[in-house]
């Protein structure tokens, strides 16, 4: 997965939006370990603290075996039956102590962990947020959700099963090989003599393991993908006209049929590998028994002290076993903060100037100024684009498909930077402002107008929340749609489905009118329906337009006749310059672009709308 976003806008810091398809295994450097430990370093004290218990319980888990010995040496052969139960009970009190210390730790394990997860959670949300609308059209469907959910909830395992099990292993570790060193040395050396045979198999196994995990996950997240395309509402409704279903069922079946092998074939791997390692944790035993007991015969030492030993030596198997695992585990642990990072990494697209000035607009002329703008290095979207809507008009935008007329309204909001000149609005330039502060100003109808699977109360409050019932209300009557509401079985509170698949494009369109009217800016952006609309829904729309429109300054991208007419000024629109610029009457006088695509266009609307429209 992950292959996006080849090419760059320029200027704009893209080229560092990749990720390296050809790398294998994580980059574990220096920088990348202090990143990492950069999120942990809020949470400090409880780390320090869950060390502390960890270090307290492995030093107490050392003394169970510690007491066998005194047992089997001393107990038992002298019949003590008072020292007996007294290091019995000291061992169980020892086990409990651990225990009760077991549980304070993995509450704080949990605390740790998850206030990380939270952290990284916010930090990745308002980072997408923050990111330019290319990326969203560039990177794939389910990969973002990927990112934010199964991504950065893997890192509370990190916390769990890498940090603490090294620090547990660690310490286990370190105070049992003292602890046997101490007590027999060269029983000490058979026992650790055993531990490189742990090493070779390890190293092995981690590469492979490490490039199934890989494989998984590059599977796993093209299936999510295709899940998101094939069963969203427009993929849907796509597959279904195409007939695509049995060909989209083949492929999910193919991706789900490797991703399952490859998820066995990961799980078998450890399997083999954990069946090596289990023999070779036995050799130790065996050793010891057969080395001890000729100390034992020679008279060098106790049977509890072999007894001891062995015990003792279990505690040194299993956590270099772990520790060993801990290899693919930090891998796998460095391999997911990778992948959020490259995230992180990604340059905001649109952000506010060290300058930038909460401007509450008086006029609102809009003025573009020498305008060139490219979505792709060596394609030229927009080239020179220079025009004034004067302040209180209403422009509107014609010209054939892809001329660039929603590129045009689309860089007022700034929802794409510009590359070379400058656009303004009342005097002031877009840059200029904060972003909140310009877009507050602005409504944006577009043609498809999106709603949000909630009731119809909360799409339209959705500018804000603070209107009162009134003047949602009021809104609705004004985009000509609160009789509809009103006649819907839950009224303002009917849930309107999937980006508002319960209601008809013209119904859409006049709740987002309704919408911009509530939020009532000063500056407004109108992409017309192009469908056809029935001639009730065209009127009303029209209605609606015209309230909306009134005394603001306007940018519309007309579809209809009647639209074009009402403009103070159109400018068409060609291969991403303005050709002709003039009202209706100048423009079809020039005998040029407009007159020819006027007569194409809309000679045969004007003669259906003279016949039907309202208006
Ligand atoms: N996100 C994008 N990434 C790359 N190219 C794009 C993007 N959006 C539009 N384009 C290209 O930019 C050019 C202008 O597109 P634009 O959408 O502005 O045209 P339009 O005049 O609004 O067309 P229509 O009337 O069909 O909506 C087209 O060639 C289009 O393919």
């Amino acid at each position: 997965m992950s292959k996006m976003y080849g090419g760059g806008m320029p200027g704009a810091g893209f080229g560092r939006m990749k990720f390296d398809d050809g790398q294998q295994k994580p980059n574990i450097s220096k920088a990348m370990l202090l990143r990492i430990f950069n999120y942990f370093k809020p949470y400090w004290k409880q780390t320090m603290l869950v060390l502390f218990i960890l270090l307290v319980s492995s030093l107490l888990g050392l003394l169970p075996p510690i007491l066998i010995q005194r047992i089997v040496d001393h107990a038992l052969p002298d019949k003590n039956m008072k020292l007996l139960v007294e290091l019995v009970l000291i061992s169980l009190g020892t086990t409990v102590v651990a225990g009760l210390l077991g549980v304070w730790q993995s509450y704080l394990n949990s605390f740790i962990s998850q206030s990380i997860v939270y952290d990284m959670k916010n930090q990745m949300y308002t980072h997408l947020q923050r990111m330019p609308l290319q990326f969203f059209s560039a990177v794939k469907q389910g990969e973002v959700i990927t990112r934010m959910t199964s991504d950065i909830s893997g890192i509370q395992g990190v916390f769990n099963s890498t940090v603490i099990n090294f620090a547990s292993n660690l310490f286990v570790l370190s105070t049992t090989v003292a602890t046997l060193v101490i007590m027999n040395w060269k029983l000490a050396i058979i026992g650790i003599l055993i531990v490189p045979l742990f090493i070779i198999p390890t190293r092995k196994m981690g590469n492979v393991r490490w490039k199934l995990a890989k494989q998984t996950q590059e599977k796993m997240s093209e299936q999510n993908h295709i899940i998101q395309e094939t069963l969203s509402i427009s993929g849907y409704l796509l597959m279904k006209l195409f007939t695509r279903e049995e060909k989209e069922y083949d492929s999910f079946r193919i991706i789900n049929g490797e991703s399952a092998r490859l998820q066995i074939r990961e799980s078998m791997a450890g399997r083999w590998f954990m069946m090596i390692l289990s023999t070779f944790t036995s050799l130790g035993p065996m050793l010891i028994y057969l080395y001890g007991g000729y100390l034992f015969i020679h008279g060098e030492i106790t049977v509890g002290a072999i007894i001891s030993f062995v015990a003792l030596l279990s505690r040194i198997y299993g956590p270099f076993g772990q520790m060993t695992n801990l290899y693919v585990d930090i891998k796998r642990s460095v391999a997911l903060f990778e992948r959020i990072f490259d995230y992180f990494d990604m340059k905001p697209g649109i952000v506010n100037r060290p300058d930038a000035q909460a401007v509450e607009l008086t006029k609102q002329d809009i003025v573009f100024e020498d305008v060139c703008f490219a979505y792709q290095k060596d394609k030229q979207a927009l080239e020179d684009i220079s025009f004034t809507a004067a302040s209180g008009t209403m422009t509107a935008l014609v010209g054939p498909s892809g001329a660039g007329k929603t590129t045009i309204t689309n860089l007022i909001p700034r929802l794409y930077e510009i590359d070379s000149g400058s656009i303004r609005i009342g005097g002031t330039d877009i840059r200029d402002m904060t972003l909140e502060s310009l877009r507050s100003q602005i409504g944006l109808v577009t043609q498809d107008s999106y709603l949000f699977n909630g009731t119809i109360r909360e799409n339209l409050l959705y500018a804000g929340s603070e209107a009162s019932e009134e003047d949602m209300v009021k809104a609705c009557k004004a985009a000509y749609i609160h009789d509809f509401i009103m006649e819907l079985p839950d009224g303002y509170d009917t849930v309107v489905g999937n980006r508002g698949i319960k209601l008809s494009g013209g119904e859409k369109q006049r709740i987002s009118i309704a919408r911009v009217l509530l939020k009532n800016p000063s500056v407004i952006i109108m992409d017309e329906a192009t469908s056809s609309l029935d001639t009730a829904s065209e009127y009303y729309i029209q209605r609606a337009m015209h309230l909306l429109l009134q005394d603001k300054t306007s940018i519309v991208i007309a579809h209809r006749l009647s639209t074009i007419m009402a403009a103070d000024k159109i400018l068409v629109v060609k291969d991403g310059a303005i050709i002709e610029e003039g009202n209706h009457e100048e423009l079809l006088l020039k005998n040029g672009v407009y007159t020819d695509l006027h007569s194409k266009q809309f000679e045969r609307k004007a003669f259906s709308m003279d016949s039907q429209s309202p208006i």
